[in-house]
């Protein structure tokens, strides 16, 4: 299970009575998740979800609750952040900063069809619209920056092989960050991380998007590319599900416009999308924290991934 800090339920009590959400009922353990301590909170007022942040401290995570809240409020599915009788939606349990937002109803899709693809593309261009008039600022905390700096703690873990890709993608990335064509990309709050499991579906429709806990602003391309490796990927061999790749794309394209620049780049940001998720596979699992009960997740299924964007580019026509 994916608790790395116990919540007594008296503590949790407190705290969703202080937010007004009445009596606590039950406080389940979420067994799923591999970066924060997640319960579902059942109260007199409904369904929640109460985290504990074990990364982000209280600097950058006003930046994602507010975030989240003013995407609800501009009419995206997102869970709501709760607040206290003077406003403030982040609070503090066990000594470590913890927020109480909406459950989304339904589950998750994991194996999406061309239908699942479409709607969560149209919704992911409606997501970064809506983000355009939100106007805190915090970069992708999992940007060039953060690669330039774990490439050489993951290093030693790697054959030769992986060694050379990990330097040669990084020096590919660094010279794409400093061409004119990538500064001229439009960019905005993205999600950065919505895969399958951070996504819900009641039957075929699309309930919603959550953990925002990997945002901040960068290219929408990006957000993009991280979507279509991970929902129009085929599993066993890396490459691009043609339909549901193109499905995605289309319904994205009909609620924003896909520029041509963002066109053009779309291989080497699918490239970006796939070595952000190597990296961060590698650093889990070679450098792990405690928890109750943790899986990592494969580094091996990006280093594929990674290794056919490089091979086989992949370009959206309309
Ligand atoms: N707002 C929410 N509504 C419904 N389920 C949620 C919500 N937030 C988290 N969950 C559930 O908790 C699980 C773990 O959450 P996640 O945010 O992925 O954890 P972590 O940040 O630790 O990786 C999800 O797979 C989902 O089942
Ligand atoms: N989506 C990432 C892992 C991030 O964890 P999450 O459970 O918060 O989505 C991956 O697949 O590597």
């Amino acid at each position: 299970m994916a608790v790395f800090t116990p919540v007594a339920f008296d503590d949790a009590a407190a705290l969703v009575r202080r937010l007004g959400l009445g009596a606590l009922l039950d406080l389940k353990g979420i067994v799923s998740g591999i970066e924060n301590t997640n319960y579902f909170a059942t109260t007199e007022r409904g369904e929640f979800v109460l985290t504990l942040f074990e990364r982000l401290g209280f600097e950058q995570l006003p930046f994602y609750l507010h975030l989240m809240k003013h995407l609800a409020q501009h009419g995206i599915p997102v869970p709501e952040p709760q607040a206290d009788e003077r406003g403030e939606i982040l609070h503090a349990l066990a000594g470590k900063p913890a927020a109480v937002v909406d459950r989304l109803r339904g589950a998750n899709q994991l194996a999406p069809s061309t239908r699942h693809c479409e709607q969560v593309g149209g919704m992911l261009a409606r997501m970064h619209l809506a983000g355009r008039s939100y106007e805190r600022h915090q970069p992708n905390l999992r940007g060039l920056a953060w690669w330039i700096d774990t490439v050489p703690v993951v290093k030693p873990y790697l054959t030769p092989a992986q060694a050379d890709l990990i330097e040669s993608e990084l020096e590919f990335q660094k010279q794409l960050a400093a061409s004119p064509a990538y500064a001229a990309l439009p960019r905005g709050p993205i999600h950065a991380d919505l895969f399958r499991d951070n996504v819900m579906f009641e039957g075929d429709r699309l309930t919603g998007f959550f953990d925002f806990y990997f945002a901040g602003v960068d290219t929408w391309l990006f957000d993009i590319a991280v979507c279509l490796n991970d929902w129009c990927v085929d599993l066993d061999s890396g490459r691009l599900d043609e339909d549901r790749a193109q499905a995605f794309m289309a319904a994205y394209d009909r609620e924003r416009e896909i520029t041509h620049d963002e066109s053009r780049l779309m291989p080497a940001l699918l490239r970006a999308g796939a070595f952000r998720f190597w990296l961060s596979r590698l650093w889990d699992l070679h450098l792990p924290r405690d928890a109750q009960m943790l899986k990592a997740h494969d580094p091996g299924h990006f280093e594929r991934i990674l290794r056919h964007r490089v091979a086989e580019p992949w370009h959206y026509s309309r």
